[in-house]
This record gives structure tokens, C-alpha cells and sequence, in this order.
């Protein structure tokens, strides 16, 4: 089994003290010791800004040539601020705030929140996330759960404590990460898209009635992304002796479904900067699509899904590509990578 970071992320009264650890610039805090922001921007708060999207997102907005936004970055472990710091560069403290936010926490949440003045949140950015891979018989009930409770009840959690306040000023805009694994099962990944078929359940339910409220809520379904998952998960497979899955399970996994899965990472995968673009660009919509595909080569293969309702086209098609055309779906994506790769498109394009 294969534990990927993101992918590789009190009371009830209003809390007037500022939340333990966090590290936030003298002059944009309230008197209070809230965050502020100044009269005209928007308030965005993403979860999980430590690395990889939210990271990414949360500089995109705060670097904004027209300072529209105003940007609370949140993070389980403030220590890991640096990258986001650096990133940033002179928009940390003017358009980007940090706070120290754990989505698996009750308390962290609710201290969180409070922390914002008037507990104002225009934009909540639902990015925390954690992955899972590897045959279902070397995973523990515990690690599963974990993985719920990060990324299902940890959006769960984020969106009860901030839609009551939208829903009292009937405005407010809610965006999701899901994937692509959120719309469509893959291999190995059995408990990951689990938890994202589940908070798809889940907010296609509650955008119809946010909608009465004035709330928009938006998943962004973004496919294979080069964060820090790929890496980890490498170093993981190294590692990994599976306990419980038998010898043929194991080969499937490693000599199978890993090498499909690096080709189509490399034919296919996108930054986290494309993925913040398309953030930015659902965020600024009038009016904004509830699911958002943010890669266009992923998309014929979510469609086999929705092409035959039986479900048959898609598992038939991705046990072929697995288990029958291996070596031919390498060499599609290997020319797949060939097409999409800058290099072949500068030596055609330039004059010299
Ligand atoms: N990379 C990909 O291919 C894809 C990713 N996604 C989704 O994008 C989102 C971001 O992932 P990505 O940037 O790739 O991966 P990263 O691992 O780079 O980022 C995940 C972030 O979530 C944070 N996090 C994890 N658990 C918690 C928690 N309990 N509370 C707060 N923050 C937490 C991590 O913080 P920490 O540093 O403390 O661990 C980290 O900042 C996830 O929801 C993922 O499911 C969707 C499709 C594809
Ligand atoms: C499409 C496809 C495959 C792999 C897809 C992958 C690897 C998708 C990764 C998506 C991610 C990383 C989403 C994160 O949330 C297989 C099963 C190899 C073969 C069949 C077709």
C-alpha cells in the first residue's frame, strides 16, 4: 500500500485570541486580532497550502494584478510555511495571510473561523487532500478511515462551519478539489476515489440547496497532476512489501498498473499552476459551471462513463488498456507526450 501526501496537504464562542501559531503581519490583523481585509476584496480561505494546488492557488490569488482578493492561506503545520512564504514573495502580508488549520479537526476549524473577521468568508477553496494506492488487502480499516476523514468529512467539516454565515448574506462561493477519481474508479485506488465519490455525493446534493441561498458551490475534477504525490510515490513502491495481498495481486499492481500509471502521468500530467488558473477563472465566472474538467486529454476517457450506463464501456475499456494493450497504451502515450511536449512544437514553429 501506498500512502500519497496529497497526492503528495475551544468552544463555540467567537474566539477574540489569536490561534496558536499563527504567524500573521502586525497590520493585518484587527484590533481584535482578526484578519482583515481592506473594503472592496474578496476573502478567500483554501485548505491545505503547505505544497502542490493549494499552494499554487493560493499565490495565483494573491498576486492578482488587480488585488481583488484577499488571500488566508491555511496549513496543518505552519512550519512548513517557507515554500508558500517564498512564493509569495511581497504579497505575503499584504494580499496572502496564513493560518494554522487542520481539516481533520473540529476545533482547529471552528478556531480558524474565528479568526476571520466577522467570520466573513467570500470564497472557501476545499483543497486539503490525501491519497491512498495499493491492493486493498495490505490497507487497514485505520488507513481508510484516515483518508475519509480528510477528504470527505475534512470538506464536510469546512463547509458547515462556514455556510451559515453565506447563507445569512446570501452570497458566497464554495469550490471543491474533487478529480477525476472523484467521476470515474481506477484501479488500485479503490478507498482514494471512494472518498471522492463521496463528497461528489455530497455536494451535488448541497448545491441545490445553496443555490436558493445565493451560494455557488463548483468541483474542479482535475486528472493526474505533478505534485509532490508522484515522488512519494516512487519512494513508496520501493519501499512497500504489501502485507496480505497474494504474489499475483502484487505483480499486477507493480509491474501493471504502475508503469500505465507514470506513462499517463508523463503523456498527461498537468502543473499545479494550470490547475490554479482554471481555479482563478471558475471563481471570476458570473456564472460558474458546478463540475470543471481542467484537462482536455483526460476528458474522452472520463466520457466512456457517461457514453453507456451500464458501466460496462469503462471497466471493459480500462481493463483492455491494463491487462490486454499495455504495451500498446505506452506507446500511445509515449507519442501522446511526444505531441504535447514543447520541445517538438518549438523545433517546428521556429524559424531557425
Ligand atoms: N496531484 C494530483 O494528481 C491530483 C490531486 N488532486 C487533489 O488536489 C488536492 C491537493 O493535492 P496536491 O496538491 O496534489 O498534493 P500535496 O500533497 O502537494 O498537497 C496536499 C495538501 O493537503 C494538506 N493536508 C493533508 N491533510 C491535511 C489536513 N488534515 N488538514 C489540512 N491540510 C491537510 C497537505 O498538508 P501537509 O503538508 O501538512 O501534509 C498539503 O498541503 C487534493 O485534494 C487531491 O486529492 C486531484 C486530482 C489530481
Ligand atoms: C486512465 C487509465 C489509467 C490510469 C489513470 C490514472 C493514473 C489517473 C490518475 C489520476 C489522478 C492522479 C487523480 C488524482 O486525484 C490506467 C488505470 C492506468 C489504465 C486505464 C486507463
Amino acid at each position: 500500500m501506498i500512502r500519497f501526501s496529497f497526492l503528495k496537504s475551544g468552544d463555540r464562542q467567537r474566539s477574540q485570541q489569536r490561534p496558536s501559531g499563527a504567524e500573521e503581519p502586525l497590520q493585518n490583523r484587527s484590533l481584535r486580532g482578526q484578519i482583515m481585509a481592506n473594503s472592496g476584496q474578496k476573502v478567500v480561505l483554501i485548505t491545505g497550502c503547505s505544497s502542490g494546488i493549494g499552494l499554487r492557488i493560493a499565490v495565483t490569488l494573491a498576486r492578482d494584478e488587480k488585488k481583488r482578493y484577499h488571500v488566508i492561506a491555511t496549513m496543518r503545520d505552519l512550519k512548513k510555511k517557507d515554500k508558500l512564504v517564498e512564493a509569495a514573495g511581497d504579497a505575503y502580508g499584504k494580499t496572502l495571510m496564513l493560518l494554522p488549520l487542520d481539516v481533520c479537526s473540529d476545533e482547529s476549524v471552528r478556531q480558524c473561523i474565528d479568526n476571520v473577521k466577522d467570520r466573513h468568508i467570500d470564497i472557501l477553496i476545499n483543497n486539503a487532500g490525501v491519497g491512498l494506492l495499493g491492493p486493498l488487502e495490505s490497507i487497514s480499516i485505520e488507513e481508510m478511515k484516515r483518508v475519509f476523514e480528510t477528504n470527505f468529512f475534512g470538506v464536510v467539516r469546512m463547509i458547515k462551519e462556514v455556510m451559515p454565515d453565506m447563507k445569512k448574506r446570501r452570497s458566497g462561493h464554495i469550490v471543491v478539489m474533487s478529480s477525476v477519481m472523484g467521476l470515474q474508479g481506477v484501479v488500485f485506488n479503490d478507498v482514494y476515489t471512494a472518498s471522492k465519490f463521496a463528497m461528489e455525493g455530497f455536494c451535488e446534493s448541497m448545491a441545490v440547496q445553496l443555490m436558493k441561498f445565493n451560494i455557488r458551490l463548483s468541483m474542479i475534477e482535475p486528472g493526474p497532476v505533478h505534485t509532490e504525490f508522484e515522488t512519494k510515490m516512487m519512494e513508496d513502491v520501493a519501499k512497500m512489501e504489501y502485507p496480505g495481498a497474494d504474489a499475483d495481486t502484487v505483480r499486477y499492481f507493480k509491474d501493471v498498473y504502475l508503469p500505465s500509471s507514470i506513462d499517463i502521468f508523463e503523456a498527461m500530467g498537468q502543473t499545479p499552476e494550470d490547475i490554479a488558473n482554471c481555479t482563478k477563472k471558475v471563481i471570476e465566472s458570473n456564472s460558474p459551471r458546478f463540475r470543471n474538467l481542467t484537462n482536455s486529454l483526460y476528458t474522452p476517457i472520463v466520457a466512456l462513463k457517461y457514453a453507456d450506463e451500464t458501466g460496462g464501456l469503462s471497466v471493459n475499456t480500462f481493463y483492455n488498456l491494463l491487462f490486454n494493450f499495455g504495451p500498446l497504451m505506452h506507446i500511445t502515450m509515449s507519442i501522446l507526450k511526444c505531441l504535447t511536449c514543447s520541445c517538438l512544437r518549438r523545433r517546428t514553429i521556429s524559424p531557425n
